[in-house]
């Protein structure tokens, strides 16, 4: 059970989503998926690999459009959208990529510095020193500033990942596979991390992963997606109660493997 839970607003809805439908040719991914995300709590899709996990939020990010349902995210019809109100909705919206998407050509400072310039005008010097400042603390990470991504470890870089989406001050958060590719203690910091956003910076999230250990710190809701919709829905304890094999099969399989 996640261990402490900051307000969340059901009156709020941030994500709105209705039999939201998606194929490539043959490859029917999304077959009728319902969901809803609240103002302030973070949501877990927990699905096995190629289940469409990715694929659902790229169409909340407004990176791939949907074949047919309804998105709505922040009060804006993604399928009725301009580009130019895409644009500004994504500056709402946090993607942190799997593989953090950092540029070994800079330091840490300058990916932070990056989106900021892009996205926003007429910001002093000053206003990006101290927005670069906020976040390195918020992440922990205030001292790598002058280092390139190559020298920090795995969980630094996810953790810089994070830090380079939190600048824009988004009110969406969408974690792709956090904690893939990381020890479990350092799994266990990036979810820290990820319930320290979700409190001291007032977002919601949603967090794909197949990390169980992941879903139950993470999340205050969680949605199985099983052969493209949500088998089950509720908190980790709740879902896994199911008596549906394939959710008890993956419930076993990650335990027996340690995770
Ligand atoms: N742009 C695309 N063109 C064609 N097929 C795609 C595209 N994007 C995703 N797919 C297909 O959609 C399916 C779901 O992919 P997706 O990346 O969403 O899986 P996932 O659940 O995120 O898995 P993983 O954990 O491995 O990333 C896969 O069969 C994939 O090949």
């Amino acid at each position: 059970m996640k261990k402490h839970t900051p307000h969340i607003d059901k009156n709020e809805t941030v994500i709105h989503i209705k039999n939201l439908q998606k194929s490539f040719g043959n490859n029917h991914v999304l077959r009728g998926i319902d969901l809803d995300v609240y103002k302030g709590e973070n949501v877990v899709v927990l699905g096995r690999s190629g289940t469409g996990k990715s694929v659902l939020i790229k169409i909340i990010a407004g990176l791939l459009m949907p074949d047919a349902g309804h998105v709505e995210v922040l009060q804006q019809e993604i399928e009725h959208i301009s580009l130019q109100e895409l644009r500004a909705l994504r500056l709402h919206i946090g993607f942190s990529f799997q593989n953090s998407a950092l540029y070994d050509s800079m330091t840490i400072y300058e990916n932070l510095q990056f989106p900021l310039v892009r996205n926003m005008r007429n910001l002093s010097r000053s206003d990006i020193d101290k927005a670069i400042y906020d976040v390195l603390e918020a992440v922990g990470l205030l001292q790598t500033k002058d280092q390139r991504p190559s020298e920090l470890s795995g969980g630094q870089r996810k953790r810089i990942g994070i830090a380079r989406t939190l600048i824009l001050k988004p009110d969406i958060m969408l974690y792709d596979e956090p904690t893939a590719g990381l020890d479990p203690i350092t799994s266990m910091e990036i979810n820290n991390l990820i319930n320290e956003v979700q409190e001291n910076f007032h977002t919601s999230s949603i967090i794909i992963t197949h990390d169980l250990t992941c879903a139950k710190t993470t999340g205050d809701r969680i949605a199985v997606l099983l052969d493209g919709t949500f088998t089950a829905q509720g908190t980790f304890e709740e879902v896994f109660a199911q008596a549906d094999e394939r959710i008890q099969s993956f419930y076993d399989y990650n335990f027996i493997n340690g995770k």
